[in-house]
């Protein structure tokens, strides 16, 4: 099976022997488990740790949802969200809702922002349709997919009787603690667990992102092969320049380290642009601490050329570019000469949209180095279960490498609790009294 192919030339780095030592070491230090967040290690060896046991019964409880619902109702937010979204728009057709036919559930998300409006158009929306939920946290309380959640519940049980419901609603969460985890056990809903060693943006390839996208079809048992690949190809003992994790991650470092102090994800197809949404939460959440990380940004290509464009090649020195390149297209579409050629277009007669595309993508990638901001390519194959899977496991297993070499703990994330803490006081929530007088003498 092709695997990704990864190009540093582009970035005019030699990684030192310093470095590659350093990657090297942060590797193994994962691979030991005695690193710093060592209690979240769970997705390292998470690929191969799958059994066919397993997926099976996701795929089971995937076919029951499908049997019953027309709409199914994905709630959660973060890495309890971003990975299904992120690999459901990769593998999905964006113009499926206009086909008569529709051949899988429509997978909708919820919780993944407070938005009223959002909220109420999704609850109309699904008036006429048959639905089913999927309720994901790992932590069970986190405020908007539990709001999202009382809502789309209640909604269940006035059509469907409490009973019924209990078939339409699986909760996919911690073995023991939280609160959807004591609401799933009371009200007898299917419950997936959410591994204890496996943080929030590292579980894509627990149930909480099988199970959602299962259930929209998707094949997660070549999702899941080739991330076993790539758990292979990156195994700590791997030479450094055979492992692309580890060359990703150094060269990453460089770069940081020589100023460039944003790195920009890009492509250009735009069915991965959930991707650069899922590996902004990887990297952000994992790097950005105690003062230091790369800022995760990300463009999608051609058409941020014009909006983002001139600030990439003109702007501020800080940036650099990782160009995530798909080698082969699904389908063909050709550019035909027209006789009139009023638009002068005829000199691509003949020729695919893919080598325009690929012409464009070239030519960026000169004229971003011209202009300063080095570039990294990442090539899959195509976009495919597979392919997707291995890109997954690639950019978590470069996240923690990378984390490592920067020195911080890749594995938790205080930094989120700033802004919950002030939203609870200005809600009032009982046991913030103190912080909400403070808060509210602020505003
Ligand atoms: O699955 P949970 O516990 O609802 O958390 C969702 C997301 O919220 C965070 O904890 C940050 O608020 C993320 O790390 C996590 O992915």
């Amino acid at each position: 099976m092709e695997t990704i192919k990864l190009d540093i030339s582009k970035t005019g780095i030699a990684v030192s022997a310093e470095m590659q030592a350093k990657a090297q070491a942060a590797n193994a230090l994962l691979e030991s488990g005695k690193g710093a967040g060592n209690d979240f290690l769970g997705w390292v060896h998470l690929p191969s740790s799958i059994s066919a046991a397993e997926i099976e019964a996701i795929e089971k409880q995937a076919a029951k949802l499908r049997e019953k619902a027309e709409v199914i109702i994905c709630i959660g937010i973060g890495g309890s969200y971003l990975g299904a979204k992120a690999v459901l728009e990769a593998m999905s057709d964006p113009f499926r809702f206009l086909h008569k036919e529709q051949t899988a559930p429509v997978v909708l998300f919820a919780g993944q922002n407070i938005s009223e409006d959002y909220t109420y158009e999704l609850l109309e929306a699904v008036k006429e349709h048959s639905i089913a939920t999927i309720v994901i946290s790992k932590s069970g309380t986190t405020t908007e997919p539990a709001i999202a959640f009382r809502l789309i519940k209640a909604e269940i049980e006035k059509r469907y009787g409490k009973k019924e419901a209990a078939e339409r609603i699986v909760a996919i969460t911690d073995k023991a603690r939280g609160a959807l985890k004591t609401l799933a056990t009371n009200e007898g809903y299917p419950t997936f667990v959410i591994p204890d060693d496996v943080g929030g943006r590292f579980s894509v390839l627990t149930p909480v992102g099988l199970l959602p996208l299962a259930a929209a079809g998707v094949d997660i048992a070549a999702l899941v092969r080739g991330a076993q690949e790539m758990e292979r190809a990156t195994a700590d003992g791997t030479p450094f320049g055979q492992n692309p994790a580890a060359v990703y991650a150094a060269v990453r470092n460089e770069l940081y380290n020589g100023g460039k102090k944003v790195e920009i994800l890009g492509s250009y197809e735009p069915k991965l642009q959930y991707i650069n949404e899922w590996w902004k939460q990887l990297y952000g959440e994992s790097e950005g601490k105690q003062g230091k990380g790369i800022f995760p940004a990300s463009v999608t290509l051609t058409a941020d050329l014009h909006s983002m464009g001139q600030y990439i090649q003109d702007g501020e020195r800080t940036l650099f570019e990782t160009i995530i390149s798909v080698a082969k297209p699904a389908h063909e579409v050709v550019i035909e000469a027209e006789a009139e050629n009023l638009d002068g277009l005829n000199f691509l007669a003949g020729k695919r949209i893919s080598e325009v595309n690929r012409m464009a993508k070239l030519g960026v990638q000169l004229a971003h180095v011209d202009g300063g901001v080095p570039n990294i390519r990442i090539e899959i194959p195509a976009i495919d279960a597979h392919a997707i899977g291995s890109l997954l496991y690639f950019f978590e297993k470069a996240c923690g490498i990378s984390g490592y070499i920067l020195g911080v703990n890749p594995f938790d994330q205080p930094g989120v609790e700033a802004y919950k803490k002030n939203m609870f006081a200005l809600l009032d929530k009982p046991g913030y009294e103190e912080a909400s007088k403070a808060i509210k003498a602020r505003l």
